[in-house]
């Protein structure tokens, strides 16, 4: 059940899990599978489905552009970045049950999209940690387990359209997009005209994201004359989030306690068995001056506070690199220099074409009456605009083999399977508004720039997945109310910059194609100037915000490994009783987008635990 206060929560359960997001909700459906099994999730957020006009955004899938610093976000913020101009731009982070997977913000970054990661990506989370149980034959199993293909907002017929064995039985509901429209005929037409240059995959999820090692390849269904590829999160037109998917179903478990508006302020050890460090209580508190409150765990504790607020975590209570630890006089506990360190993320820039066309969805985006309407639409018919996320294609890229940048630098990427690149093309999902609003894409509202006053647009992310750029999250005090100090390093590294202006090219040479032509009426604004290299890299760092995709923070690394914060079963280096669970683990970023995996993490990790 949800529990509010302090004074509900029992003084033991066999588990404590700090952190009811992604992972966490994952976590206290599989741990409490056992009614004799005691477990408490403590998340800082509040629930979904109250009545307030920002958490039902939550579930709506095209609302990517109301909740702009909302009691749902931490509204967290970057360090300033050298790489971005100087800029400090918005770190969104769900401060609610389901974390992460629950939000969206103004940046429209939250397309729902759904990726498993190519199979390079787990292998080389297996060689990298020396554990086979992290290869991408071993977790297969895990990823079948989280997730179940759902009809789409049509309802249209998607035989032919993935690969069904490629997915699984699992909770959270993933489909295809719904309603076709005059964008993905001509990204589908584009593909047609370059012919092998561009061929395509019919499911992004069933192990390759990327089909031959060449320039300029979009994986694009040949023949989807009638619905794009992208794969989202979402079920019965709602977002499907950890919460609804994992934690909803079972919130009758009376073995079960969710404590909600309530942190984890602190780690607390009880001695040194065996020379390890043995923490099995966590203090806890509702605001900065309250009381604390102390719970214990019989088994475990479990980390899933996430990127940021893990290794916050660990280094409030005295585990992680001793010198940062003295000079915020936090006493050091176990000295683990790689916490917080090896912070990565995806940086993306959106490109925008002015297009011949009345039929964007910009005219909703100008006009609160109309986007009010559609949203009584919604939540009258559970119809309209508002079903599907904004964006129904999508694309990875690999440099060329005979890139200058692949002769300059070694390849970062996972393997030949992983991507470099990738590309979004935003439009509108839906006819029936198309024919109400005459609506088709338009601006997405993706960085610094606001939507123009007038004027129709195509708006197409370009991204680099597979940055070398590293940065770290730290503690500005020993308080978890205050917030973390976050530098990515965003295009920190000339290979990331190179490859960003690739990324940009691509995207203009490919709405170049004929069969664009009459609708595309050029790049729009900055993106019109810039037609060097230089420029385009100028253009670049003004513009690139993240995908919110941050992870690595508190990476795993071979057993005995004198890096790395976890070992490859997740349990903290030099501590007994604690592990940590969440996107903060991954020992390299995958090439893709990174939901999927933190869930086929977790889905992996209640394995370990539940055999341990
Ligand atoms: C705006 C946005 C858009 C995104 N879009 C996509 C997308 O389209 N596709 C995709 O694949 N991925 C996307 N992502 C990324 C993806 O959602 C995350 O990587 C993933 O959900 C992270 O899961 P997690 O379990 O690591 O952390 P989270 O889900 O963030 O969970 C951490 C939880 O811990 C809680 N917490 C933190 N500190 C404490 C504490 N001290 N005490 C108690 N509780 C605490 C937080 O409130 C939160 O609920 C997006 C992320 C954001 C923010």
């Amino acid at each position: 059940k949800i529990i509010q206060s302090l004074n509900e929560v029992r003084a033991g359960y066999d588990y404590v899990i700090v952190g009811g997001g992604t992972a966490g909700c994952v976590l206290a459906n599989r741990l409490s599978e056992n009614p004799r099994t005691k477990v408490l999730v403590v998340e800082a957020g509040g629930r979904i489905r109250l009545s307030n006009a920002g958490i039902l955004a939550t579930e709506i899938p095209f609302l990517g552009v109301t909740l702009p610093g909302t009691a749902v976000d931490w509204n967290f913020t970057s360090t300033p970045q050298a790489g971005l101009d100087g800029r400090i731009i918005p770190y969104p982070r769900g401060f609610v049950l389901g974390g992460s997977s629950s939000i969206r913000t103004d940046f429209a970054t939250d397309l729902m999209t759904w990726n498993r990661g190519s199979n390079d990506v787990w292998d080389r989370w297996a060689r990298i940690t020396h554990d086979p149980g992290w290869s991408s034959e071993s977790i297969q199993a895990f990823y079948l387990k989280n997730n179940k293909i759902v009809a789409s907002a049509d309802h249209h017929d998607t035989t032919g359209e993935f690969v069904p064995p490629a997915h699984g039985h699992g909770p959270v509901e993933v489909s295809l997009p719904g309603f076709p429209t005059e964008l993905e005929s001509r990204v589908f037409n584009t593909s047609k005209e370059v012919g092998g240059r561009f061929p395509f995959t019919v499911d992004l999820n069933a192990g390759k994201t990327i089909v031959s090692n060449q320039v300029d390849i979009f994986n694009l269904r040949s023949d989807a004359a009638l619905s794009g590829f992208m794969q989202s999160s979402i079920g019965e037109a709602k977002r499907s989030s950890a919460a609804t998917a994992y934690l909803g179903p079972i919130l009758n478990r009376t073995n079960l306690d969710v404590l909600i508006n309530t942190r984890a302020t602190k780690l607390l050890p009880s001695g040194l068995p065996g020379g390890r460090l043995l923490i099995n209580a966590v203090e806890l508190a509702t605001n900065s001056s309250g009381p604390r409150h102390r719970v214990t765990a019989n088994k475990e504790i479990i980390l899933c506070a996430g990127t940021f607020g893990s290794p916050q975590l660990l280094l409030l209570s005295g585990i992680g690199p001793k010198p940062t630890l003295i000079s915020r006089g936090i006493p050091s506990l176990v000295d683990l220099p790689s916490v917080g360190q090896n912070l990565t993320d995806h940086v993306a820039v959106a490109n925008y074409f002015l297009v011949n066309s009345n039929a964007t969805f910009d005219a909703i985006l100008r006009n609160s009456t109309l986007l009010g309407e559609d949203l009584q639409e919604y939540l009258r018919e559970g119809e309209g605009l508002l079903v599907d996320s904004p964006a129904n294609t999508q694309g990875f890229a690999r440099l060329p083999s005979n890139s200058p940048i692949l002769q300059q630098f070694e390849d970062p990427s996972a393997g030949p399977l992983s991507a470099h690149m990738e590309y979004i093309f935003i439009n509108l999902n839906s006819p029936f508004i198309y024919a109400r609003h005459h609506l088709q894409d338009g601006f997405g509202s993706f960085g610094p720039l606001t939507q123009p006053s007038e004027g129709n647009f195509l708006t197409v992310l370009s991204g680099v997945v597979s940055p070398t750029s590293r940065g770290s999250v730290s503690v500005a005090s020993s308080s978890t109310f205050d917030d973390p100090v976050i530098d990515p390093a965003l295009l920190s590294t000339d290979f990331d910059i190179l490859t960003m202006v690739q990324a940009m090219k691509d995207v203009q040479t490919f709405v170049s194609a004929s069969p664009w032509a009459g609708f595309v009426i050029g790049p729009f604004g900055d993106l019109a100037n810039a037609t060097t290299d230089a420029e385009k890299a100028a253009l670049a760092r003004k513009l690139a915000v993240v995908f919110s995709h941050p992870a690595g923070t508190a990476a795993m690394s071979p057993v005995g490994a004198t890096w790395g914060v976890v070992d490859p079963d997740l349990t903290v280096k030099g501590v007994k009783g604690l592990r940590i669970v969440d996107a903060s683990v991954f020992p390299a970023i995958p090439e893709s987008h990174i939901q999927a995996v933190v869930y086929t993490v977790a889905e992996r990790a209640a394995h370990l635990i539940l055999n341990n």
